[in-house]
Formats: structure tokens, sequence, C-alpha cells
């Protein structure tokens, strides 16, 4: 479903990206690992169009994301901000349906964004608070409840357990991971949390030195050389 081909970025003169190739399937769920500093948000900005790679392409099913084509993939996908990067200024429910208040009415939009409140386990009364009174573990939520507020078709996840604790992360992974199977969201996170590669992801792919390194299933990730840095072990004999 996107497809990434040959992606190169340099700046100045230091390459980043050195021909990435990477190719994730509709439903699937890719997590994406790598050093700090090895070019995994060069990468989502690179897809997302906030940076023009310097050779490469990009594909969404099948065909160039340029163009035309790229507000047609930005409509149908939504976006989990590492630190949830909610508007201050907005309410809760105006945070979520942010994008919804464009084309229907504030209580049509509401209505839609309780709902999906209560899809990442927060009541009606959280609508009308402001973002500081929310807790961390709320407003990664909340961020949850906005990037599945338009049922996207492809959902980002940057770094969605950074800042939390070892319990709220794992009910932020787990309740990523039911919402990616139960709406059939293509699913990419950047990551370097081993336990959401494992709680979230169907494959991993592994960035480094400007290129895939390793890419395979989850299942099989502990028997990976390569990412045998990441899992805090060696591989095996
Ligand atoms: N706009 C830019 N101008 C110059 N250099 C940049 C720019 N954006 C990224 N870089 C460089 O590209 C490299 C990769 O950065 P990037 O932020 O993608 O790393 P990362 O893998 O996401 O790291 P982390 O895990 O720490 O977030 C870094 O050396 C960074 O300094």
């Amino acid at each position: 479903m996107i497809r990434v081909q040959g992606l190169h970025k340099s700046f100045g003169g230091k390459p980043v990206l050195a021909g990435v190739d990477l190719a994730v399937g509709r439903g699937e769920s890719l997590c994406v690992i790598g050093q700090s500093g090895t070019g995994k948000s060069v990468l989502l900005k690179c897809v997302l169009g906030l940076i023009a790679p310097d050779g490469g392409q990009i594909l969404w099913q099948g065909r160039p994301l340029e163009g035309g084509a790229r507000p047609a993939f930005l409509a149908r996908f939504g976006m989990l901000f590492q630190g949830a990067a909610l508007f201050d200024s907005l309410t809760v429910w105006q945070n979520v349906a942010f994008r919804l208040r464009q084309r229907m009415p504030d209580a049509q939009a509401r209505a839609i964004a309780v709902e999906k409140l209560a899809r990442v386990g927060l009541g009606p009364e959280t609508a009308g608070l402001m973002p500081a009174e929310l807790s961390g573990g709320m407003a990664k939520r909340v961020g949850l409840a906005r990037a599945i507020a338009d049922d996207p078709e492809v959902i980002f996840f940057d770094e969605p357990t950074t800042g939390l604790d070892p319990i709220r992360a794992r009910r932020i992974n787990a309740l990523i991971r039911g919402i990616v199977t139960e709406t059939g969201a293509t699913a990419i996170t950047i990551t370097h949390d081993m336990d959401s590669v494992r709680a979230i992801g169907d494959r991993v792919a592994l960035l480094q030195d400007g290129r895939i390194a390793w890419d395979g299933p989850v299942s099989g990730m502990d028997h990976a050389a390569p990412l045998a840095g990441f899992l805090g072990n060696t591989p095996p004999l």
C-alpha cells in the first residue's frame, strides 16, 4: 500500500537516507527502529511531504505521492505525535475534532469526538477539559483519539510511549494494537521501545547507515543478529 523506493536525502553533503527501500501492506503494522539520529524522522517527513527527498520515490496504492496524490493521501492519514502535540487553546473535544470541524457542524463533530474518546478509555467529562488539565497518559490518549477521529486508512505513531511510565506505556501499546486490528488501518510506528514493537508490530524494519539493514516479522526478531543491540541480548549461535 505504501512503498518507499531508493529514497535518498543528504543534509549539507552528509547522507542521512542512502537508498531506503521499504513497503507496508494494507492493514499491516510496521515498526521502524534505529538508533538516535539514523534518520527515522527524516524518513517519516519525506513520506508526509514535509521534506523533499534528493532521490527515490514514495508510492501510495501504486502511484507516486506527488502533485494531487499527496493531498488525497494526507486526507486519509492520521498521526499520533510524540508528546501528543495538542493545541493548548482548544478543549479536548476541539482537539480531537480538529479536522472534522472543517466539514461538519460542531454538534456532529463533538459527538464523534466523544465516541473516539470513549474508544481510548476517556469518559465524556474529559471533552470540555483543556490540555493543561490532563496527565501525560491522558494527553497521549487524546492524541490517539485525534489520530483516529477521521477513520484514517493509514496511521503514523511517532514514539508513542515516550514520556510514559512502563504501566502507562503498556496500556497505550495495547490500545494502539486494539485500534489497529479493529479498524484494519495500515500502521507505521517509529519507536525505540522494543516492548512497543512486540505489542504493536507485525513487522519490524531496522534503519541503519541510511538503509534498511533488516526487515522481517516481529516473531523472528529474537533470532536476527542485526537487531541484537536493540534487544539487549547476543545473537544465538
Ligand atoms: N532539517 C535538517 N537540516 C539538517 N540536518 C537535519 C535536518 N533534519 C534532520 N537532520 C539530520 O539528519 C539526521 C537524522 O535525524 P532524524 O531526526 O531523522 O533522526 P532520528 O532517527 O529520528 O533520531 P531520534 O531517534 O533521536 O529522533 C541527524 O543527523 C539530523 O541532525
